[in-house]
């Protein structure tokens, strides 16, 4: 998987070159490209932002910039799935990771200040396939750090990047439900030991007691999970 991020401050997308993901790009699993977008203006300044027309505060992102990097990410013709990070977008979820985990390129646009002028999605969506997607509710100060815990939650699903798959089928909200609790040695830490069922070798009972454990977290913790 190819996946292009642009942004105005490159050097916060470092963080994708280490532990798994790092490793993933080093081994060609994943192909991580990062574009200034300040390389796509040709003023002194290198000026990406300017006044909101309507009025109202903060500074709005230029379309020019934006325009001309996309120019070039989508020449290449091989119907990459556009994503704008937004507090305004679709909520991004588990089954969206899935979903762009099948993806062969994506392409995250990062917005900054009050965000990105409208007609560059608009314009993007003539041409592309494009996703406004949200990480939560909650305010960001721009979509680099959504755009890293997207790329981290999708590029840990493309075959390879985890080395045991088998940990990826047991997660949260994997199949509706939150991930049981998990135990290690010593079996007694400071007075609290680990549930029996664990240590009894029953694996028939165990499974049956993570599966308790998992719809009894689910109700307590994230009913809205529930059927
Ligand atoms: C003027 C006045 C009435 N407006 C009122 C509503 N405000 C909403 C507003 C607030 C901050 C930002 C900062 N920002 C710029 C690009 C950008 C991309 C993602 C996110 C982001 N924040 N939270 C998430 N889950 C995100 C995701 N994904 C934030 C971003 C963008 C937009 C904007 C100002």
């Amino acid at each position: 998987m190819r996946i292009d991020v642009v942004t105005i401050f490159p050097e916060v997308l470092g963080v994708l070159d280490v532990s798994l993901l790092g490793r993933a790009r080093a081994t060609g699993l994943l192909d991580v490209r990062v574009h200034d977008l300040r390389d796509a203006t040709h003023d002194r300044h290198r000026t990406v932002d300017d006044t909101p027309y309507g009025g109202g505060a903060g500074m709005v992102m230029r379309p020019e910039p934006w325009g001309e990097v996309l120019d070039g990410l989508l020449a290449d013709g091989d119907d990459p799935l556009v994503v704008f990070p937004t507090p305004a977008g679709t909520p991004f979820t588990q089954p969206t990771a899935v979903r762009w985990a099948g993806e062969r390129r994506l392409i995250f646009c990062c917005g900054r200040y009050e965000g990105i002028d409208q007609r560059v999605v608009e314009h993007t969506a003539a041409r592309a396939r494009v996703e406004e997607a949200s990480l939560g509710d909650f305010v960001l100060n721009g979509g680099e750090v959504a755009v890293l815990a997207m790329v981290e939650a999708v590029g840990r699903l493309v075959p390879g990047v985890i080395g045991n798959p088998a940990s990826l089928t047991e997660e949260s909200h994997e199949g509706g439900l939150l991930e049981y609790p998990s135990y290690t040695k010593p079996a007694l830490w400071r007075g609290l030991e680990v549930p029996a069922v664990l240590r009894s070798g029953d694996h028939g009972a165990v499974a049956r007691w993570r599966r308790e454990q998992s719809e009894a977290r689910t109700r307590r913790v994230r009913p809205d999970l529930l059927p």
